[in-house]
């Protein structure tokens, strides 16, 4: 299948639910999990230092620095898989991307909170190409400023070997997150491929 744009005000969300295929994922899943330098940040929040509720890895082209949330990242150099991946992420986006952040969900109590992402590193209109791996987790989407941008909050369920690309006015205007869950869910892997300008 090929990447289909979501019918969303101001943004350009578009969604390949089969990017991988089901052999392929499952592997590269296997893989990651095991080889991945997985590590629980810390953060500040509210002016309280507190973990981050899922394990993350960071890596890129050397020099594609990175900072949010109080913390700078120091790219890890590529390795094969996550190179592989690279480049059939560029194909399917038309993109090229210097960096790629990782985050594990161990359960359905990790998550992530609303944000969008917007850092100044990433230039205004920034192109971020999400796989996911795994466990299916909803991923939701809302109008920043729901009076300018009227629009109902959507989910979209994840599905392993999706692929999901936020571009164009997309971080401007809209926040998205992956809440916790009471449902029984295993590990999921998210790789946000990203380009840091200016490096
Ligand atoms: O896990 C996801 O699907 C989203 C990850 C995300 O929003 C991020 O890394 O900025
Ligand atoms: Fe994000």
């Amino acid at each position: 299948m090929a990447l289909t744009l979501l019918p969303l005000p101001a943004a350009e969300v578009l969604l390949d639910p089969v990017f991988l295929a089901a052999p392929h994922e499952q592997a590269l899943l296997t893989e990651l999990t095991a080889s991945v330098a997985w590590r629980q940040e810390p953060i500040r929040l509210f002016g309280k230092e507190v973990l981050q509720p899922r394990l993350t890895a960071w890596y890129g082209d050397a020099g594609a620095q990175y900072s949010y949330s109080g913390l700078t990242w120091q790219p890890l150099p590529w390795t094969p898989p996550l190179q592989q991946l690279r480049e059939q992420v560029e194909a399917a986006c038309g993109t090229s991307f210097n960096s790629v952040l990782l985050n594990l969900y161990r359960n359905g109590q990790d998550s992530m909170g609303w944000h969008a992402d917007n850092e100044p590193e990433l230039g205004p209109a920034p192109v971020i190409a999400s796989v996911s791996l795994g466990a299916v987790r909803r991923f939701r989407l809302r109008p920043r400023d729901p009076q300018r941008t009227p629009h109902e909050p959507l989910t979209l369920e994840l599905a392993s070997g999706s692929l999901l690309v936020m571009r164009g006015p997309t971080q401007q205007h809209w926040l998205h997150a992956v809440p916790k869950t009471a449902r029984p869910a295993g590990p999921r892997l998210n790789l946000t491929f990203r380009n840091i300008i200016n490096i």
